[in-house]
């Protein structure tokens, strides 16, 4: 008998990053972690260590806030040194010609409705970003080899689920059937993106799920790649539930 050994999933949002902080739209800019950030990022691999949930391989996106937290990470569990593979379909959503804006102005700028149409809806995006803004990512060197028609200037959560799922299936599915403990370093809206996937999560419902900065969520998964647990669970429930709803109360 053969039996299909499936290995663990570890989701890590990164941490507080310098426009989290500043409350500003951030998407595909390339902002660093505040020292909060570096903490939690620094707490969250702890926990990894204290729960014995040790990776044996990483998948970043080519962002450095993901990059730093999964480093600092992984030398608080004493994983420094396990294989690394990043990837642009990792990225935060792109937010289009909000990049750059504060949320709280944006949200008396245009009243709720609109901001939360923007923020959380499935499949509206943002105006998108024009190529002379300086917020903008064309010519980015990092994205050089990027097909030009995948060069996004502005993105949906539905957007961020088709280009995301191509790397889940090719890159880190595989790793997860070789029974490898596989971290995710990644953000906010691409991690939803990837739970909305693994939980079957609505439309609808995928609007109120937010995910906090550096604490690990852990998935098993069976056979199916199906959660053994859904909503898989947060290494530290409480402070997850507490800096989740921080999340959704941003802009106000
Ligand atoms: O600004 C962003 O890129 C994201 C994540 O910080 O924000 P939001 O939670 O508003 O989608």
């Amino acid at each position: 008998m053969c039996h299909m050994t499936v290995g663990t999933l570890v989701l890590l949002r990164h941490g507080e990053s310098e426009w989290n902080a500043k409350n500003l739209f951030t998407g595909w800019v390339d902002v660093d972690l505040t020292a909060k950030g570096e903490a939690e990022a620094r707490r969250g691999g702890e926990l990894l260590r204290e729960h014995g949930l040790l990776p044996d391989v990483v998948h970043t996106s080519v962002l450095r806030r993901a990059i730093r937290t999964s480093e600092l990470a992984l030398h608080a569990a004493d994983r420094h040194w396990i294989a690394v593979r990043r990837s642009w379909r990792l990225n935060e959503r792109h937010y289009g010609a909000l990049q750059g804006k504060n949320k709280k102005q944006t949200l008396e700028t245009y009243g709720e409705e609109q901001f939360m149409l923007w923020r959380r809806s499935y499949d509206t995006p943002p105006p998108p970003i024009d190529d002379n803004d300086e917020w903008s990512q064309v010519g980015d060197p990092r994205y050089a080899t990027l097909p030009p028609e995948l060069m996004p200037r502005t993105e949906c959560l539905k957007d961020v689920v088709a280009r995301m799922l191509p790397y889940w299936y090719d890159e880190i599915v595989p790793d997860l059937l070789a029974g490898r403990t596989v971290l995710v370093a990644a953000h906010g809206n691409s991690l939803r993106a990837l739970v909305k996937h693994l939980d079957g999560v609505s439309d609808e419902a995928i609007a109120k799920l937010n995910i906090p900065t550096g604490i690990p969520l852990r998935y098993d998964l069976d056979a199916e790649l199906r959660p053994v647990t859904a909503g898989g669970t947060y290494l530290d429930p409480a402070a997850a539930a507490e800096a989740a709803a921080a999340v959704a109360n941003q802009g106000r």
